[in-house]
Formats: structure tokens, C-alpha cells, sequence
């Protein structure tokens, strides 16, 4: 089978989040099911230098607002199709924002026209290469399936996967002529979004199957409370919506070859954790102590819960704990934890930025990470802590909840079955409350402690079960 994936971030290429990580892994686990991905993502400035080893496939003499062409690519393990049109994407900044922190003014536009070529290669298929079905991902693609659905002639199915609804991709419905929409797609059956245009509407409504990224998720969608507006149409479309639980990518992600640690470590010989909480401990500026040493790997926006963390960190430095915080994102809370930092020295050191190298370090150096999301579709950095040995302190929430088994009463008892913390989401006391917890097992039960971390790090969070359930989606999307 042939699946077309339109998206627009793609590790190790270009990533803000964990969309790029799945886009990245995805195709190398569907390979091993006889399944032939491409990922058609824009050629950002950062992919310039893949074009000159690229062949030509499709060119569009004005692709909103100027000349582009599709270059297909073979780079890292991945098959990829890059969407070249200087006028939309070679610019300095992020995919989404430019240098000064705001978003594209023609980010509508700019991914339009990913959609936009995304249903021509779609359709039409590049030289030898026709896919089956068209698998698109978040409101950046969203429009796909309204391009397809312009012309009578046939097309694959389209599969939507939903990694974060929250962005829905709204704009003006005066935009409706520049984005190559029609007057008769502008309905609440299509791209109408409350009186705006929506892409991410527009690819719930009109695609063949909807998939998320964890059953949980895809329940709590159906919610008002989590769906964010889209709950109705979701529920109309509940026969159709799955939720497959995302996975990592085993070999980027292994603490047993991780060239980014200090020292490599195993299940069965931990040791090089130790060389690597000293690294964490040096490049943070904090002391050694009793309590667990926690990190946060994260985005800082409202979603992250991190604010409910800052009201725990009297509770976490004086349980003995120890926080490392890498994040970047909202400017209140990135000062917040940069006053945290001087507020709590020696006990919490907070670096602001995106960097890969340090995560893999907090990964390999700490005892445990806090992801305290208010909501969660997946989440990876539980799952990456699971495989490092760095026991997640979580939210029961989305993904959260679906990855990390609790270390209750009944689970200790159980002959002990946990791998992680749970908590309720949305309430300081209750994650201070688990984080007490872990500091109590930390001190008070190393060997309990040991087992956990020998447990999580044995959890399966491959893609080979996640893998087989898209290809089951697609199948059923082909037979209708
Ligand atoms: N400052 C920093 N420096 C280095 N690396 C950093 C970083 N901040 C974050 N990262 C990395 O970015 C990724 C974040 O992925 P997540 O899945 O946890 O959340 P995100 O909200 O981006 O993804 C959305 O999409 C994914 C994919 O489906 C869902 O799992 C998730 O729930 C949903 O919100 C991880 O690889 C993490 O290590």
C-alpha cells in the first residue's frame, strides 16, 4: 500500500513538537507492514540544502503568489516530497512564527498551499508513485480533502489525525477567494467554523476516517470540555474516530546508544545514570541532595499545567527534590521559572530554549519528569522517560493516561506493577501530592524505586502494535 503524508513538521528535518516526531517514525514502522510512505512537508530554509540531490516531480507555475515545485527526496531512512516555493517558506524563523515571536500574517496562505499541492500529488500521484490513501495531519493539512473535493474526478480516501486540537487553523471568511475556496464549500457541513473559515474543520468534516493520538484522547474529544468546539461535529462522527496511541523511535531514543549522554545505560546496568545526574547537576547549577532529581523537556503554554508546578516548588525543594527545567514558549512563565531558578538556587536551574542535545541528557540524567498537562492527546516525553528510566510524575489525562501505570497502593501491592506517578489534571495540590509521593518511594524505598525504573524501561513504547492499527484504518478507508 501507498500513503501519502501531508504535515507540516518532520524529524530530525524540522520540529517545535511532537508532531515531528511522529511524522518521522511513523514511516520507518509502517515500512516493516509493506506499507510506502511518502511525507510531503515545505521545503523550509533548513531543507534548501536536500533540493539539489532531489528529482523533480510536479511544478506549479503560481502556487499562491509565485512559482513551486515538488521535489521528491530520499534523506534519514524517509521518503520525503518537498514542497519548494521560496515565496511561502524560504524565511528565517520557525515554521509558524517569524524571528519576532509572532505568527506568519500569511500563514493561512502558506498552508493552504500545502493542502493545495497535497490533493494534486493526492490525485495525480508523482512519476511512478501513486498513493492509495492520503493521510493528513493537524489544520495545516487540514484543507486537503476541500481541495479533492473541487473536481469530480476520483481520489484517495483521506485519513485526518488529530495530534492537538487546540489548533484549528481559523481564519477571516473573507479569505475564502485568496485560499482557492468556494462559496458552496462554505457550509457547517464543510470549512464553516462559527462564521470563519476552519481548516482543521475542514479536514474533521470531510475526510473518510479520523484518527488521534491515544484512546483516551479520543474519548475526552468527544467532550465539550476537551473538544474546543469541535466536540458536536466529532461526536456526529464518533463511527469513524480512532484513537492510536503514539510510539517512539527505539533506535533515536536508547539510553544503551545514546551518543548525546555522558555514559550509556541499560536496564541491567544503570550506572551510567549517575555520570549523567552529575552532567544535569553541573550544567543546571544544582546541588546534590536526598529527593529525586525532576526534569521538564516542554513547551511552556497554558496546555504544559506548568503553572500549577511553580506553586508546588516550596513542596518539591523541601521534600529534597530537585528540579532541571529546558522549555521555551509563553514569556510569563518562561521569567517565572527563570526567577525560580534564583528563588530556589541550588534546587532548581531552568535553561529557556529548544535543544535537542540537553533533552536527551535530562532524559538519561534525571530520576523523573513531570508533564502536568491540563490536556495531553499522547505526549512523548512520558515515553521517552519510560525508556530512559526517568519515571514519569503525569496528569491522568489523554496519552498520559494511557502510558504510565500509577504507583497506588493497590499497584505496590499488586507485586508491584507501576512504572510511574499519576495525578489528577488542573490541580496543584493533587500534583503536589504525587510529587510527594515520589520524593517518600525515592528516599524511603530505593529498591521499590530501582524496580519501577527496571519496569518502565522493559514498557513497550515502539511503534509496532500503533503501526498495524493505522494500517487498519487505511484498509478500512478503502473498503468504505
Ligand atoms: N525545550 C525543548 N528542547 C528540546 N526538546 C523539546 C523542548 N520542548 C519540547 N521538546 C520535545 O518536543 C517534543 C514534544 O512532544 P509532545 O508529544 O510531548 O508534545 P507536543 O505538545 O509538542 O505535541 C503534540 O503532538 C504530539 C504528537 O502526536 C502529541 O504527543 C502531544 O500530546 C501533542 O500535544 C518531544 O520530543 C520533546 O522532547
Amino acid at each position: 500500500m501507498n500513503v501519502l503524508f501531508v504535515a507540516s513538521e518532520c524529524a530530525p528535518f524540522v520540529k517545535t513538537g511532537g508532531l515531528a516526531d511522529v511524522i518521522g517514525a511513523v514511516p520507518k514502522a509502517l515500512k516493516a507492514h509493506d506499507v510506502s510512505v511518502r511525507v510531503l512537508i515545505p521545503a523550509y530554509t533548513a531543507l534548501k540544502p536536500h533540493l539539489k540531490a532531489g528529482k523533480k516531480m510536479l511544478a506549479f507555475d503560481a502556487l499562491f503568489g509565485g512559482p513551486a515545485q515538488v521535489i521528491a527526496v530520499q534523506a534519514e531512512g524517509l521518503d520525503l516530497l518537498l514542497l519548494d516555493a521560496p515565496h511561502l517558506y524560504d524565511r528565517p524563523g520557525s515554521p509558524y512564527l517569524g524571528t519576532d515571536g509572532q505568527d506568519w500574517p500569511d500563514n493561512d496562505l502558506r498552508f493552504a498551499a500545502l493542502a493545495f499541492a497535497g490533493a494534486q500529488v493526492g490525485r495525480n500521484g508523482v512519476k511512478g508513485w501513486q498513493p492509495d490513501v492520503i493521510n493528513v495531519h493537524d489544520w495545516q493539512a487540514g484543507l486537503v480533502p476541500a481541495y479533492l473535493q473541487q473536481s469530480d474526478a476520483a481520489a484517495p480516501p483521506v485519513i485526518t489525525t488529530i495530534h492537538n486540537i487546540a489548533f484549528q487553523g481559523v481564519y477571516d471568511a473573507s479569505h475564502l477567494e485568496t485560499l482557492h475556496l468556494k462559496k458552496t464549500q462554505f457550509t457547517s457541513e464543510g470549512i464553516e467554523y462559527w462564521g470563519h473559515i476552519s481548516f482543521l474543520k475542514a479536514g474533521l468534516a470531510l475526510a473518510d476516517k479520523i484518527t488521534t493520538v491515544s484512546p483516551t484522547y479520543a474519548a475526552e474529544l468527544l467532550t465539550p470540555d476537551f473538544g474546543m468546539g469541535m466536540d458536536g461535529l466529532l461526536r456526529a462522527r464518533q463511527g469513524d474516530l480512532s484513537g492510536i496511541l503514539n510510539g517512539i523511535d527505539l533506535d533515536a531514543w536508547n539510553p544503551a546508544t545514546d551518543t548525546r549522554l555522558p555514559a550509556v545505560y541499560s536496564a541491567r546496568s544503570l550506572k551510567g545514570k549517575a555520570t549523567n545526574k552529575a552532567a544535569v547537576e553541573k550544567r543546571f547549577g544544582l546541588k546534590t541532595g536526598p529527593g529525586p532529581l525532576f526534569c521538564v523537556i516542554s513547551r511552556l503554554t497554558e496546555q504544559k499545567g506548568l503553572d500549577l508546578l511553580l506553586e508546588c516548588l516550596p513542596h518539591l525543594t523541601g521534600a529534597g527534590g530537585r528540579l532541571a527545567v529546558l522549555g521555551t514558549g509563553d514569556p510569563s512563565l518562561e521569567r517565572a521559572f527563570m526567577k525560580a531558578g534564583s528563588d530556589f538556587s541550588g534546587a532548581v536551574g531552568t535553561i529557556i530554549g529548544y535543544d535537542e542535545d540537553l533533552s536527551h541528557l535530562l532524559q538519561g540524567g534525571s530520576d523523573a519528569i513531570l508533564i502536568p498537562s491540563r490536556f495531553e492527546p499522547c505526549g512523548l516525553t512520558q515515553l521517552y522517560g519510560l525508556r530512559y528510566g526517568t519515571l514519569p510524575v503525569v496528569a491522568r489525562t489523554g496519552g498520559l493516561a494511557d502510558t504510565v501505570i500509577d504507583a497506588n497502593e493497590a499497584a505496590l501491592t499488586a507485586g508491584n506493577c507501576a512504572t510511574g506517578f499519576q495525578h489528577p489534571p488542573g490541580d496543584a495540590t493533587m500534583l503536589g501530592h504525587a510529587i510527594g509521593r515520589a520524593c517518600t518511594l525515592f528516599r524511603q524505598h530505593p529498591k521499590t524505586w530501582a524496580g519501577m525504573m527496571r519496569r518502565a524501561m522493559a514498557h513497550p513504547v515502539g511503534w509496532d502494535t500503533s503501526a498495524a492499527a493505522y494500517l487498519g484504518v487505511y484498509r478500512a478507508a478503502l473498503t468504505g
